[in-house]
């Protein structure tokens, strides 16, 4: 079976519920690739007003998630606490939480496998650095990333995994990788499935790529085999985002 495109729009920390409510309702209005899959990630207080107003095809990710279900946790959401609020998809290991607030590999497979077990689907990132890409270490960097994860999941959970690549020198720098640079890494994680996880996960699980994706580059991008769609930052807080998640029609 062909891996269903899947496009996700992360907010970041933009937008208040008047804005926030302007994007849904533009997405609910447009026509969108009914063979795509629809992803968007508000800020966590506008997690239930999103997931209110958009329409029942548009799924909502958390930003983030802990990896305890309970307890003296100060600023930590739950994984119960998402599946309550009908929150079915967290990004986990966004490199601005990696860098930033300095999450390990370990500490971001922990998440992951929190958040499956308790019914949650993972966009789980991974990328490189500039200087790591420069001493020629995107595939070791990545496949380290990876495999944290894979020492947490069992084969399976890796059915609720959407991998996405994001190189951190393309996010929000107007670089993007080339077509040829994401499909190479994006080749080589799908040759990692395959000889770390299995022949059906390699086949099954969609590989993304963000990092400064617009309406002007993606439908380049969505031509390479091993591109199943993008996580979008910047681009998806305006109506160009519709153009991005049609990318393949
Ligand atoms: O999560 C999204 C990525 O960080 C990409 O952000 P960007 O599209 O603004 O470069």
């Amino acid at each position: 079976m062909p891996r269903q495109f899947f496009v996700g729009g992360n907010f970041k920390m933009n937008g208040v519920a008047e804005s926030i409510t302007s994007i849904v309702k533009n997405l609910n209005a447009a026509k969108l690739d009914s063979n795509t899959e629809v992803v968007i990630s508000p800020p966590a207080l506008y997690l239930t007003l999103t997931r209110e107003l958009a329409n029942s095809n548009i799924g909502v990710a958390a930003q983030n998630v802990y990896d305890k279900p309970n307890g003296a946790f100060t600023g930590e959401i739950s994984v119960e606490q998402l599946r309550d609020t009908k929150i079915d998809w967290a990004v986990i290991g966004h490199s601005e939480r990696r860098v930033i607030l300095k999450e390990t590999d370990e500490f971001i497979a922990r998440k992951t496998k929190a958040a499956v077990e308790g019914g949650v689907s993972v966009i789980f990132c991974i990328g490189e650095t500039l200087e790591e890409r420069e001493a020629n270490k995107t595939i070791e960097v990545v496949t380290r990333q990876l495999n944290a994860a894979a020492k947490e999941l069992s084969k399976e959970q890796w059915a609720k995994v959407v991998i996405a690549y994001e190189p951190v020198w393309a996010i929000g720098t107007g670089k993007v990788a080339t077509t040829e640079q994401a499909q190479e890494v994006h080749a080589a994680i799908r040759k990692w499935l395959s000889e770390t996880i299995s022949a059906e996960a390699a086949d099954s699980v969609r590989i993304i790529y963000g990092g400064s994706v617009s309406e002007k580059n993606c439908r380049e991008l969505a031509t390479q085999p091993d591109v199943d769609g993008f996580l979008v930052g910047g681009a998806s807080l305006k109506p160009a985002f519709v153009d991005i998640i049609n990318a393949r029609i």
